[in-house]
């Protein structure tokens, strides 16, 4: 299905040339321990790139990064060619940053519809006053709103348990609803952080078709991190290995697959 855009919450159209992000020679230090050590890679546009690693390798603390949750004491991210570190937090996901968490972050008490809908605050552009006054263009935005958020609702097949409290629903449900918000931003890129935890096996397998299925209708590009290796070498067209902070490994799944540096990395973890 085609989801129709409007003009309150298109984002603006992305220049075509370079990488969407490019993280060069980040280091996080927390106390004695190095989590992210001289990391650098891309991720072109429209891509779906996945990162990977053992426990502890540093994956979280670079998505927190990119969330600008976590400060970073050296390296530079670039997103869309505009460096990351001159821009306030609050502003990541006007940017065009959308984000899930490993611990879903969902208003428990509010149904799947209004938690959509609250994942689009940051492409509104009349302000709180504006809405508050019933101001013109208010309704107009609003209008659009509820639209886009149906929509969603419609193409992440929740149409079902759209009007119930999140609290009531399964697990994978939730997760869903939790996908539902981050693209109501309208992202143009999906960070996407262990999607795959707690899901069942065919759940796994709907995710990925539907990680593919979001990347196409919303043209976008997806950074997930999982430890599903099937996940991730069945929908990821690169992929990046971290252990200990530092990337061991970067390229296709099937190189990563066979680096020795990665082998040994899942080996020495599972030793
Ligand atoms: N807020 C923090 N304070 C102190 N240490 C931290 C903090 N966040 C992460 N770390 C440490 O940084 C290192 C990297 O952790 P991180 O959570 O980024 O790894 P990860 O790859 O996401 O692991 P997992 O797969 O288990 O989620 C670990 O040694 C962790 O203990």
């Amino acid at each position: 299905m085609q989801l129709r855009q409007d003009s309150h919450t298109v984002p603006p159209p992305a220049p075509a040339a370079g990488p969407l992000l490019s993280v060069r020679k980040l280091r996080v230090r927390f106390g004695g321990i190095t989590a992210l050590d001289d990391v650098s890679f891309d991720v072109a546009r429209g891509q779906i790139a996945g990162l990977i690693g053992p426990n502890g390798a540093g994956k979280t603390t670079l998505f927190n990064c990119l969330s600008r949750l976590y400060a970073y004491e050296q390296g530079a991210i670039t997103f869309d060619g505009q460096p990351l570190e001159k821009l306030p937090r609050h502003r990541m996901a006007a940017l065009g940053m959308g984000r899930t968490f490993q611990n879903l972050a969902l208003f428990a008490s509010m149904s799947v519809l209004d938690n959509i809908k609250v994942g689009q605050h940051a492409r509104t552009r009349k302000g709180f006053l504006a809405h508050a006054l019933r101001l013109p263009g208010v309704a107009a935005e609003e209008e659009a709103c509820s639209q886009r958020a149906a929509e969603l609702v419609r193409f992440l097949g929740l149409e079902q348990v759209a009007r119930k409290p999140v609290a009531d629903l399964p697990f994978g449900t939730r997760k869903r609803v939790e996908l539902g918000r981050a693209l109501a931003s309208a992202p143009t890129l999906l960070l996407l952080d262990e999607p795959a935890a707690g899901l069942n096996h065919e759940e796994v397998g709907a995710l990925g078709d539907l990680i593919r299925a979001i990347r196409d209708q919303f043209q976008l590009t997806v950074l997930l991190v999982e430890h599903h290796m099937g996940l991730v070498m069945s929908v990821s067209d690169h992929v990046v290995a971290l252990n200990f902070g530092r990337r061991i490994a970067e390229g296709t799944p099937a190189e990563v697959q066979r680096d020795p540096e990665v082998i040994q990395a899942y080996l020495g973890a599972e030793a």
